[in-house]
């Protein structure tokens, strides 16, 4: 039996010897390796924090015990140890365990995650629900040197000085958020890094003093809390020993024994206290080593090459993003671009290797990133900020406050809006119609096909006022090309005109109303279809020379229905004298989970089959 065998349960580990926790740790590298290129996950960040998640397990004692993973796509060690190796199978499918924490998947997940820097925060609420409950477990936030660029992260520590009672940060330094880390903060946990050979002589000096009997452990505490300037020599995290919390580190995070002997110190102190583990994301998989950008989030690979098993054949919605905005910014030297840390997902690492001083990795950042683009707006440049569409939702208030009260001329180019599939209910894109709909001034297109995205992209630089594009993951559209219809502020794109039912849809929907207007048009019953476009603000105009034949309107988002443009189509038609019938094809009021889209677009509805059927049922066709 292997070892990796004999857990199936969070206290297994503890009877694994200690002269076998390396096998154990290879022998989860290979199991990670191996599942990851047969169906994808997020490699990279998980390779790196096996013997971490192994010295927690050994340390602390969950479920008792909370652990919170910021972000949670590393946490696949911690599911193995929780005992869940089993559901591999299905991890990330539909049905099957989530690739992030989940309360109701595990009791040893005691947080859900996905977006980035929330564990402080989580994690100190916690601690303080145990202190004032009268119990005692440990709360050990686990945040990566990525996540720590996250504003969230700092209001926590700001809080976190006050804790009088223990709560642990462990911060899993990698030097790497998806791409290279940026900024102020990771530049200086570079510096306490390099200044480590300093920091071990200064452990020895302080081990030499604890091996003083009796007197040794006190003096070394009390150095190390003192407020007086002998405290500088013993602790390199003086930014966050002087915002009160405890630094401990930097320390060796793929050396067990050594954690264990840190956590230890860190358990017994009341108050808050960082652990500084320093790792490398990638380890034990060499083109994950070398890469670890690339095997961040992969799909399906060559086990022995690292080579992506699927080859992208035509381009996506982003790879159409981003060669578009290069050539506009040839045009248009205002044009500058910004990225909360996703200079790949979105797009905009090329437009950085081209336009290096117009383009801005503000760190995983999306209010700033927001209210920056507002500055530079306001400062006579055109700023695109490329964003997914779930991580936007950070950036609400800014997007109102900051961007649309002002009017300024912020271009969003939304990506990843939609269902995304296997990252589930956090990373779902379907909610940015309704929560950017609200808000006044601002505009939303999304195209139909790869050329539409191009033509929007220009229109929304000469527009002149905050604009939002919203695009989903995955291969760009290519029918419909010889739809090309002008972009005209406000105006929907009338591709196919019929009489009785008009199918109006918007963006990723226009190619399903396509199918399910044929099948429709089979079965007798040929319809408008109409290209929205705008989903703010919708071409009424259009809509009333329609009424004039129509009846029957379909709404076609892939968006949930509150607030999205269906509503709106509901409400335009109720003031109309003749009596219209309005359908709407949209997403619940409900959290999507994680599986593949196509499975997801059956399960909810919104696949042309499930369309027609729906339309066959109330129209009685
Ligand atoms: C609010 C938000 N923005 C962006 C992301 C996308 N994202 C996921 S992981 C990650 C990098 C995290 O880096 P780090 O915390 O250092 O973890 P590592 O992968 O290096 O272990 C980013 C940018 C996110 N999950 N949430
Ligand atoms: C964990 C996280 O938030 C990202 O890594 C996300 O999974 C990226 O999604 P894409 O694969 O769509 O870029
Ligand atoms: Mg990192």
């Amino acid at each position: 039996m292997s070892r990796l065998d004999q857990i199936n349960g969070p206290a297994d580990i503890r009877r694994i010897p200690v002269a076998e926790w390396g096998a154990l740790a290879s022998e989860i590298r290979r199991f990670l390796i191996s599942h990851c290129a047969e169906s994808g996950g997020h490699l990279a960040s998980n390779l790196g924090v096996v013997e971490l998640t192994m010295a927690m397990y050994l340390s602390f004692c969950p479920p008792e015990d909370k652990i919170i993973w910021d972000v949670g796509h590393q946490s696949y060690t911690h599911k193995i140890l929780s005992g869940r190796k089993k559901d591999f199978a299905g991890l990330r499918q539909f049905g099957g365990i989530a690739g992030f924490p989940k309360r109701n998947e595990n009791p040893c997940d005691a947080f859900n995650t996905g977006h980035s820097s929330t564990s402080i925060s989580a994690g100190l609420g916690m601690a303080t629900a145990r202190d004032l409950r009268g119990e005692h477990h440990a709360v050990i936030s686990v945040i990566g040197d990525g996540a720590l660029t996250g504003g969230m992260a700092y209001e926590a520590l700001n809080n976190a000085g006050r804790m009088k009672s223990n709560f642990i940060i462990v911060l899993n330094d990698n030097r790497m958020s998806i791409s290279e880390n940026v900024g102020g903060m990771s530049a200086y946990l570079n510096s306490i890094r390099t200044s480590a050979g300093y920091n071990r002589l200064k452990e020895n000096v302080a081990e030499a003093l604890s091996a003083i009997p009796g007197l040794g452990k006190r003096m070394v505490e009390s150095l190390r809390t003192t407020k007086n300037g002998i405290k500088q020599l013993f602790v390199p995290g003086m930014l966050f020993e002087n915002l009160g919390v405890t630094y401990l580190g930097p320390v060796d995070g793929h050396d067990i024994k050594k954690m264990m002997r840190v956590f230890e110190e860190a358990r017994r102190l009341n108050r808050a206290v960082l652990v500084h583990v320093i790792t490398e994301k990638g380890k034990g998989y060499r083109p994950a080593e070398r890469h670890p950008d690339l095997f961040h989030g992969v799909g399906p690979f060559e086990l022995a090459t690292g080579v992506p098993k699927k080859n992208k054949h035509y381009p996506d919605y982003t790879d159409v993003f981003s060669k578009t905005l290069i050539q506009l910014a040839a045009e248009d030297s205002r044009i500058v671009a910004v990225t909360a840390a996703m200079p790949e997902g979105t797009g905009l690492a090329a437009f950085g290797r081209r336009y290096p001083q117009r383009y801005f990795d503000v760190g995983i950042a999306e209010q700033h990133a927001v209210t920056s683009a507002a500055g530079l707006a306001a400062g006579g440049m055109k700023p695109v900020v490329a964003v997914y569409s779930s991580f936007l939702q950070r950036g609400f208030d800014q997007v109102l406050h900051d961007v649309c009260i002002q009017n300024l001329p912020v271009v969003f180019a939304i990506d990843r809006a939609g269902l995304v599939g296997a990252d589930g209910e956090t990373h779902q894109g379907v909610f940015d119609l309704s929560y950017l709909g609200c808000i006044p001034n601002m505009t939303i297109l999304a195209p139909k096909n790869c050329w539409e995205l191009e033509e929007e992209l220009r229109f929304a630089f000469s527009y002149g006022g905050p604009i939002a594009i919203r695009y989903p993951r995955g291969q760009a559209y290519r029918g419909l090309g010889e739809h090309r219809e002008p972009i005209r502020f406000g105006k929907a794109e009338l591709l196919f005109r019929e009489e009785k039912t008009a199918l109006l849809a918007l963006g990723s929907m226009v190619s399903t109303a396509e199918h399910v207007r044929e099948k429709l048009k089979a079965l007798g019953q040929p319809c408008t279809l109409v290209n929205m476009r705008f989903a703010k603000p919708i071409d009424r105009e259009l809509l009333a020379e329609l009424a004039e034949t129509h009846q029957n309107f379909v709404t076609l988002e892939e968006n949930v229905l509150r607030g999205g443009f269906g509503l709106e189509v509901a409400e335009w038609a109720s003031s109309q004298e003749k009596e219209l019938s309005v359908t709407h094809i949209a997403l619940p009021d409900a959290y999507v989970e994680h599986g593949d889209v196509s499975v997801l677009r059956q399960h909810l509805g919104i696949d042309s089959d499930s369309i027609v059927r729906v339309l066959r049922d109330k129209y009685h066709w």
